[in-house]
Order: structure tokens, then sequence, then C-alpha cells
């Protein structure tokens, strides 16, 4: 088990964060190494965004080791609030939001606007290095509307992952708002994990994390359900078991399943999770078999 400790930076008396790896033994150091150069495509959910700071730590200790990063990120719960603010009626359909004129000006404030700026803003403050950017940029998600009765959502088409090879490739994290563009150049609202899966399989990812804010994905007494595959999958959603939000989730991690190996959802509400993740292997959560 690796220990971990945050500390302010004493000698500058900055605010930067620094985060240590203390007892880093040789076979977690080897571990480390192995990591070097993989990729791994998080995505930090709406509703674990209070988490923040320190997945984006874990995300920098990362990267300084040289695992490349891409960070996907939803804000769902951000969304609603506003959607409230201006009395704009919260809808969803089987987890994807039902998305108006209106309401996608408030998705596209909400996620470019607000979550994806803090979020780079953090990187930077605790000293990574990030750039912000939505699936509009440079075409990198290309979409179609998915359903008419939906309004502006998009069904991914397409993943133009080049611009993200550079930019992982020169040392930063690219952080991603999920949105797209069709043919026509309108903006449409993806579902995040959506987004993070086709990105994932788009860069060829050796691990795609959901953090979410349960500790997997649940039977109803609780216990966590730790590997899940396609069929288990349906019989469960067909029970009713799996519901709301995780419908797209589900989908989204069995469709990565097809181009990366590992696929895993797990709780982004504990503590430093994503380094034990890497660092202890993925033992909480559940993880996608084929
Ligand atoms: N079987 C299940 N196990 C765990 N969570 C479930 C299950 N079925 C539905 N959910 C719901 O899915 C939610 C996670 O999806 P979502 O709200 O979209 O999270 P995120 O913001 O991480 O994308 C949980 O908070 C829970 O309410
Ligand atoms: C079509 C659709 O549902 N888009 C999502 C995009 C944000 C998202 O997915 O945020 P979370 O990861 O926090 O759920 C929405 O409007 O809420």
């Amino acid at each position: 088990m690796v220990a971990l400790f945050v500390s302010d930076d004493m000698e500058t008396g900055e605010q930067r964060d620094s985060l240590s790896v203390m007892n880093l033994d040789s076979e977690m150091q080897q571990l480390v190494a192995t990591m070097r150069n993989k990729l791994l495509v998080v995505k930090l959910g709406g509703s674990t965004l209070e988490s923040e700071r320190v997945v984006l730590q874990d995300i920098i200790w990362l990267r300084d080791c040289g695992v490349k990063v891409v960070l996907v990120h939803g804000g769902g719960a951000s969304i609603n609030e506003w959607l409230l603010k201006c009395n704009v009626p919260v809808r969803f359909e089987d987890g994807l939001r039902v998305t108006d004129a209106l309401t996608l000006s408030v998705v596209r404030m909400v996620l470019c606007g607000q979550v994806n700026q803090e979020l780079v803003a953090l990187t930077e403050q605790l000293g990574g290095r990030a750039v912000g950017l939505s699936g509009m940029d440079d075409h990198m998600i290309h979409a179609r509307v998915a359903d008419e009765r939906l309004g502006f959502v998009g069904a991914v088409d397409a993943v133009d992952a080049s611009l993200l090879e550079r930019i992982c490739a020169a040392g930063y994290i690219p952080i991603i708002a999920p949105l797209g563009l069709d043919d026509h150049g309108q903006c449409l609202n993806i579902n995040a994990d959506v987004a993070a899966s086709h990105i994932a399989s788009a860069l060829k990812a050796d691990r795609l994390i959901f953090l979410s804010n349960v500790c997997g994905i649940c039977q109803p007494d609780g216990e966590v359900i730790p590997r899940l595959n396609g069929q288990m999958a349906q019989a469960l959603i067909a029970e009713g078991v799996i519901s709301g939000g995780m419908l797209p989730k589900v989908a989204a991690c069995l469709q990565a399943l097809q181009a990366v190996p590992c696929v895993h959802i797990v709780d982004g509400r504990m503590d430093h999770v994503l380094l034990h993740e890497i660092l202890d292997g993925p033992a909480i959560g559940t993880q996608f078999t084929r």
C-alpha cells in the first residue's frame, strides 16, 4: 500500500501544494516505471467535482512520472443548479439530458466557461501544465443528433485524437469538456462518460478510469459488483438495478472495452483513489470484462 501526504511549500511560503509519495519501495518504483509513456484517460463526474483538488494532484504526479493523462470532465450537477436558477426545467431520459436551445446555452456556459476553466486554473495553481478545450476544438468530436426527442444531444460518430496526441506529447494535460460538432457546425451536448469512452478508444488508451460518486456498480443491497461483462450488465439493466446516470456510464464502459484493455469505475470521493488505483492495482470499484 502506498502512503501519501500533501503539504504546502514551506520554503517559499507559496500556497502551491506539492504531493510527495513516501515509502515508494522498489516494487512501487518498478510499477510506476512500467506506466511510463502509458496513456490514461480519466473521467471526472460532475458529482465528484468536490474531490477535484486531490484528483488533479494525482494526475500531475502521474504526469511528472511520465504517464500521459487525459482528463474528461462532466458537470451535470452544476448544469442542473444553473438551469434551476434560470427557471429552465431539468429533464433526463435514460441518463441523458433533454437539451433544447436554451438548455444548450447553459450547458455550454457551465461546461466551458465554468467547470473547464476552474479545472485548468486549479491544475496550473497546483504546478501542472494544462490545456483546456472542448470536443469542438479542431473538430475533435464529430457527432450527430442522437435522438430528435432529446434535442441537441450528440451521439459520437468519430474522434480525431491527433490534437490530443500532440498536446500529450508536449507534456501537457488536456482537460476536455464534452461537447461535439455535427456536419453543419452545430454544437451538441454529449454525455461526458460517452465522450470519455470514445476519446479513450481513439487514443488507444491503456486505461480508462471513471471517477464517480458511488463505490462502483452496486447490487440493490449496496454490495459493489467487482467485475461486470456485457451480459451481466444487460440483465441488471433489465431488472432495473442499473438506472439513471449509470445507464450511459455502463454503455460507455462496454463500448470502450473494445479498444481499451482496462476500464474501471471507482469512487472518486476516496482520498487519492487514482494513485491507489494505479499503484495498488484495480482492487476497488467495478472492473469491466469482455
Ligand atoms: N446499480 C447502480 N449502482 C450504483 N449507482 C447507480 C446504480 N444505478 C443507478 N446509479 C446511479 O448512478 C449515479 C452515477 O451516475 P452519474 O450521476 O451520471 O454520475 P457521474 O457524475 O459520476 O457521471 C449514482 O449516483 C447512482 O445514483
Ligand atoms: C447529454 C448529457 O446528458 N450531457 C451531460 C453532459 C455533462 C455530464 O455528462 O456530466 P456528468 O458526468 O457530471 O453527468 C449533461 O448535460 O449533464
